[in-house]
């Protein structure tokens, strides 16, 4: 405590379409928390119970976005003296197996890894120098998507190419890991069988799946980058390499030009022509919409029966994220893929966004739990600023 002011962490989360912030005591109580989304398409601030439109361009960068976000911040927090920052790093490639204090040396390491995470990782350094510059000399801890997947086998882990590629570090590193962090803490309040065979599906603008045992991830889909796996909102998903080739030698694509069309031009956005927000597509009623959804939900069926079968089969599903938390109509599309594991899906807990969304008596389990990256970054930082 300085001048009356109560020392406080600020947390931030860069997604890919959103920024989420939050200020949280030395003893962990949350004081303010909040989120700007549809970066990109027309950003909107979520804060408490209010939704404002951003006095910015609708096509707002994302750094514009955070220097509007850390000005608004600044003035809501005015009693709070902030004394260390949190950030989540979408890689941290074979080095970041645990959170990590920043310094000019790890943002040089960082920074080398941001080709693998095009759409995160600069606007994950941006905010760590953001922050620097506003609150000069504060503690900055980096907190690892990629992290909580260092459990995975290695044989999950490998790509089948020449072995001197995944020896210099060509593997499946998979993301979201700091939500799945914290929906493995959650496990255990939630589930009847926590330690059992668990898939974790966090559904938002990224989405990828968790196969999990023992509350560790065992399996994932997402890869070397986070294009691989599912359907997402501008990003591809699982694809046959050849494609690239087909991009590069037959319509005479330039390395950059791929990037762009299956990192931010294609998955939902792609397929419907009209959005990337699954709200947009369930609340259209163009044909090319409804394909968009239904191949969102058939790779994710497709996805769950891999999962499954590297699990020996299924205890419980659950399902976080912007779609996996908020979206019945989406979560019902799959699990009516999932009779064949034994889901019987109880539409109006569904329909209610209830922790439990199967009967009782369902063999496979299904449930929706809220993710909160913010909470495991929070704490990271507190565990660092105190060792
Ligand atoms: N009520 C809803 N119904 C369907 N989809 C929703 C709903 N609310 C949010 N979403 C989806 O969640 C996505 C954002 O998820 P989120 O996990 O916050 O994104 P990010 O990947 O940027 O962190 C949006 O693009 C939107 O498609
Ligand atoms: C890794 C990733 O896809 O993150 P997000 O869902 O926040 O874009
Ligand atoms: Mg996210």
């Amino acid at each position: 405590m300085s001048n009356g002011k109560k020392d406080a962490f600020l947390v931030l989360n860069a997604g890919s379409s959103s920024i989420k912030y939050a200020v949280y005591g030395t003893d962990l109580t949350q004081h303010l928390h909040g989120q700007v989304d549809r970066i990109g398409i027309g950003p909107a601030y979520h804060g408490g119970k209010k939704q404002i439109d951003l006095p910015v361009e609708p096509n707002a960068t994302h750094a514009e976005v955070l220097d509007w976000l850390l000005n608004h911040i600044e003035g809501l927090s005015h009693e709070l003296r902030i004394v260390g920052a949190g950030h989540r790093v979408v890689h941290g490639g074979r080095e970041f197996a645990a959170p990590a204090r920043v310094t000019d040396d790890v943002i040089a390491k960082l920074e080398q890894l941001a080709p693998l995470a095009p759409a995160h990782q600069p606007h994950n350094l941006a905010g760590i120098r953001a922050v620097a510059r506003r609150w000069p000399d504060i503690l900055q801890v980096a907190c690892f998507d990629t992290a909580f997947h260092r459990t995975q086998p290695r044989i999950a882990q490998l790509f089948a190419i020449p072995r001197e590629f995944s020896d210099d570090g060509v593997l499946r590193y998979g993301f979201h890991g700091l939500s799945y962090h914290y929906i493995a803490t959650q496990l255990p309040h939630h589930l009847d069988k926590p330690n059992g065979r668990v898939i974790v599906a966090h559904l938002g603008n990224g989405a990828s799946m968790c196969a999990m045992q023992n509350m560790q991830s065992v399996a994932t889909t997402m890869g070397y980058t986070a294009l691989d796996g599912l359907v997402m909102g501008r990003r591809c998903g699982e694809l046959d390499p050849g494609v690239i080739f087909h991009m590069l030698r037959d319509r005479g694509m330039s390395v950059a030009d791929i990037e762009t069309t299956l990192g931010s031009k294609s998955g939902l956005l792609g397929v419907s022509g009209l959005s990337s927000d699954m709200r947009d597509l369930l609340a259209s009623d163009s044909p090319q919409a409804a394909e968009a959804v239904d191949l969102f939900a058939y790779q994710a069926i497709k996805k769950i029966g891999a999962l499954a079968a590297t699990l020996g089969g299924l205890d419980a599903i659950v399902f976080t994220g912007g779609i996996g938390e908020n979206s019945a109509a989406v979560r019902s599309r799959i699990l009516q893929g999932c009779v064949w594991l034994g889901a019987e899906i109880d539409n109006s807990a569904n329909a209610a966004n209830q922790s439990r969304i199967t009967c009782a008596g369902s063999q496979l389990a299904a449930h929706v739990i809220p993710t909160d990256e913010e909470g495991i970054i929070a704490g990271e930082t507190r565990r660092l600023a105190t060792t």
